[in-house]
Parts: C-alpha cells; structure tokens; sequence
C-alpha cells in the first residue's frame, strides 16, 4: 500500500478526535508515532490538524452554506473542512492542490460520487471568494464566534465582562500561533550570555520585558539544544513566569507548591531561592511525579522533595507551616487556547462551575499550612473571573486572618504594574496583551 500523506494523516486525527472525543495532541502523537513521514511533514499534519480544529465554526458557517441541511458522512465533512482550511488559512499551498488532493483522498477513501460532491463543493467555494466575508444574522455576540471560530456561550460570557473591542482581541490572539520563550537558569548562566549563545548558534534571541529570566526565541528547535540538554534553560511561557515573581521566595525559606507537576514552576522557584532552602512540590498524579525530578536533575537543583497526594489532603500530612505557598491551580485553561484549541469545544459552562468549587476547596485547605506573615499565591491560566476574582474574593471575606497583599505590585515587572486591580493584590493578563498566556495571579498574606 502507497504511504500516508500529509493531509490523509491529518484526516485520520481528525477523525479519531470526534470518534473517541479524544484530544488531539494524543492522537497526534499516536498516529506521527507510528507513520513513518518527514519531520516537515508531521509539521504540516500537525498545522492541519490544529488549524482546523481551531478554525472549526468558520469553516462549519461556510460549509453549511454549500452543503446545506444534507447528511454527510463523518469523514466526508472532515475532509472538506481540512480542505477548506488550507483554501482560506494556508497560503503556501495553491488552492488547486488542496482541491485536488481532497478529490483523490475522497476516490480513494470512498467512490466516484463522493469524489465529485467534494470537487463540486470545493470549487464553488473558490468561485465564491466573498463567502469567507459573510456574517451570519444575529447580534455581535454570535458573529464574533463564527468569524473567529469561538464557541458562542464564551463569547457571549466574554462580551459581558470584556466589551466586544476587547472580546474580539482576546479570540484574535487566541488563534495567532504562540511564541516559542524561555526562561534561563540563572545558577547557570546570565541572560546576556544566553542570548548570545543562542544568537551565535543562529537562533534569533530576544530578551522578554515580561520577565528578567525570560527570552524570545524566533525558530530553532527549543528542546533540541545542548544548552537545554545541559540545563541552560527551561521552556516556559512568558505569563507564567510571573507566578514565582509573585510568590518571591528567598533562599533558605521553606515552600510548598500544592499543584507542582510538571514542574515548570516549581523549578523557577529553586531558581529564585539560588537551590538554598527547601521546596516541597505536591502533585496528585503520581505518573508526573519524573517530570519534576527530571527537570530537576537537568537543572542542578537539589532543594526540591516531589511528594504525591490530594492537594485538599496537605493539612493532615504534618507538613508544617512554610514561608510561600503556591497553588498553580487546575483550572479550564481558557488562557492556553491558542496552544490547546479543542479546550475551547470541549469546555462547558458546567465545567467552570464545578472546577471553581475544587479551587476554592483547595485554598480554603492549603491556607492552613501558610506560616503566621507568610503569603499564599493563588494562580490559574484561565480568564475567567469565576475562577479568578471570585475565588480570591470569597476567600478573604470568609478568612480574616488572610489579606490581600497589596505589595503584588512591586513584584512584578514595570509593563505589568498598571494592570493591577486597585486593590494591589492581583492582576489578570489577557492572551492579546503580551501575545502570552492568559494568567490570573493573586498574593494573599496571613497576618503576623
Ligand atoms: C496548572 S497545572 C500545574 C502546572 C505546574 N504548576 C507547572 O507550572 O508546571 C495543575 C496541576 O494540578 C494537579 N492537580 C489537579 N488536582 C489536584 C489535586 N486535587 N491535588 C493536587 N494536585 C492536583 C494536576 O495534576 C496538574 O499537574
């Protein structure tokens, strides 16, 4: 049998996702794992892969006005929306060959009548190019989420607490493609050397004004460096970095990080206390439990005790009380669209009621272990105040001994000082502010 291409590799993930209702990135991994294609070629699967999922509703609005309320099979209606990805969003390819390699994939896959049903809609579209123009009817709400591929409850949600100005930004950065940033290891090596180590190499480096460990890389295979290898650097986003800032550790305190694994920035912390004191990183996973003793490892870093269990369990374990404690909360991840399209379909509001009790729960546990005078940084990569603001508010209105610490501000970097709520105490970073992930960070201090 002739090899898999590109595009019938990319059906195929696309067509497990919505059979098992699975992620994409596994079935990505799954299906690049086991086909033997160029490293260019996974790249191209992988674009079409999330660029379709990602552009799903725009390319559903558009296909509705050709194929209208006919039934079509699973794989057929996959194949055209993967197709017409390519026709509106890949310039590099010639919308002849989409077209093309559409038809031949419907012979092969199905008959001649699919075939000419696939050729008859594609070519209309192309005769149509002001159809990618069209807004379907309703209020501003509902055209948002079909021109830039959003599900309507969230735009709806978004515009209420946003505006649209700020909605359409945010769903525009959700569908740009990430920046690849790095956060050097300062027991290693300075900034300055990094970048010019990595610039000599012929990576294009630039240093990030979100974070003074952080640096923009332009190409490259990230994790295929030797300076990485040798635990030069980590990869991280650029938002992210600012969770150990605002925890602000100092070497020799003791701290706990309730919801640690992968590690990201649990080791970020070691970094900051110069591997001097002692770190504690819970995770309830035990599987993820490597990851944070590998990238320790990689990095030089000693202090750090990677333990298992229910983050709601802590107090009862005869921990102590530490100096910091981090809960890096699981939350619904609206922050990382851009980096996880199928969260955006496969969230429900539901899902944002129920996981906003777990992290309340969670806060209300860890702050028993935080130290009379000690603080406790409450974080999330989602944008929704339901799990953000709300969460924090609750708490200090129930917990007296708690306050809001308005000293936040002087933690984190100039750029980001001004979007501080008046109260000092958090900030919320949208995805089009920076082009990083949404975050929500928040430093509570326990009276001394
Ligand atoms: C946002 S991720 C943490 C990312 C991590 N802090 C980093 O920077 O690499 C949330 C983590 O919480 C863990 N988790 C979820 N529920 C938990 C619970 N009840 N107790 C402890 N960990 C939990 C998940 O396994 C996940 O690794």
């Amino acid at each position: 049998m002739a090899k898999k291409g590109a595009r019938d590799i990319a059906l195929d993930v696309l067509n497990r996702v919505e059979e098992h209702k699975s992620y994409s990135n596994l079935e990505l991994r799954n299906v690049l794992d086991r086909s033997e294609i160029s490293a260019a070629d996974a790249g191209l699967v992988t674009e079409l892969v999330y660029g379709t999922i990602q552009r799903r509703l725009t390319l559903d609005f558009v296909l509705s006005q050709f194929v209208g309320g006919k039934k079509v099979q699973t794989w057929v209606r996959n194949l055209l929306l993967l197709s017409l990805y390519q026709i509106r969003f890949l310039d590099r390819i010639p919308e002849r060959a989409a077209v093309h390699e559409a038809v031949e994939i419907a012979k092969r896959r199905g008959h001649q009548g699919i075939a000419s049903m696939v050729n008859g809609v594609l070519r209309n579209v192309l005769r149509q190019p002001d159809v990618w123009e069209r807004l379907p009817k309703g209020d501003a709400a509902g055209q948002i989420a079909v021109t830039h591929s959003h599900p309507e409850w969230l735009v709806r949600q978004w515009v209420k607490l946003y505006g649209e100005d700020e909605t359409k930004a945010i769903c525009e950065a959700n569908n740009r493609a990430p920046h690849t940033s790095i956060r050097v290891n300062p027991m290693k090596i300075t900034k300055d050397e990094l970048v010019t180590n990595l610039r000599e190499e012929g990576i294009d480096a630039q240093a990030s004004v979100l974070s003074d460990q952080g640096i923009l890389l332009d190409g490259g295979h990230a994790a295929g460096t030797r300076w990485f290898k040798e635990g030069y650097y980590t990869l991280q986003d650029e938002s992210s970095m600012l969770v150990a800032s605002a925890v602000a550790p100092e070497p020799g305190m003791r701290v706990l990080d309730a919801c640690a694994a992968p590690g990201g920035k649990t080791t970020h912390l070691a970094e900051k206390m110069d591997n001097r004191g002692a770190i504690i990183a819970n995770d309830v996973h035990p599987h993820k439990r490597d990851l944070i003793v590998s990238a320790s490892k990689r990095l030089g870093i000693s202090i750090i005790e990677p333990i298992i269990g229910d983050a709601l369990d802590l107090p009862e374990k005869g921990l102590g009380t530490f100096d910091r404690v981090l809960l890096d909360a699981p939350c619904t991840g609206f922050g990382v669209i851009r980096r996880k399209p199928d969260l955006k379909w496969n969230k429900t509001p539901e899902d944002v009621r129920s996981i906003a009790q777990l992290q309340y729960q969670l806060l209300v546990s860890l702050s028993e272990l935080v130290a009379p005078g000690g603080t406790l940084v409450y974080s999330t990569c989602t944008i929704e105040p339901m799990e953000n603001q709300d969460i924090v508010r609750r708490f200090v209105d129930k917990h007296p001994d708690f306050v809001l610490d308005a000293t936040l501000r002087d933690d984190l970097p100039e750029v980001v000082r001004d979007m501080v709520d008046e109260s000092g105490a958090y900030v919320q970073i949208l995805p089009h502010h920076f082009d990083s992930d949404g975050f929500f960070i928040a430093r509570l201090r326990r009276k001394g």
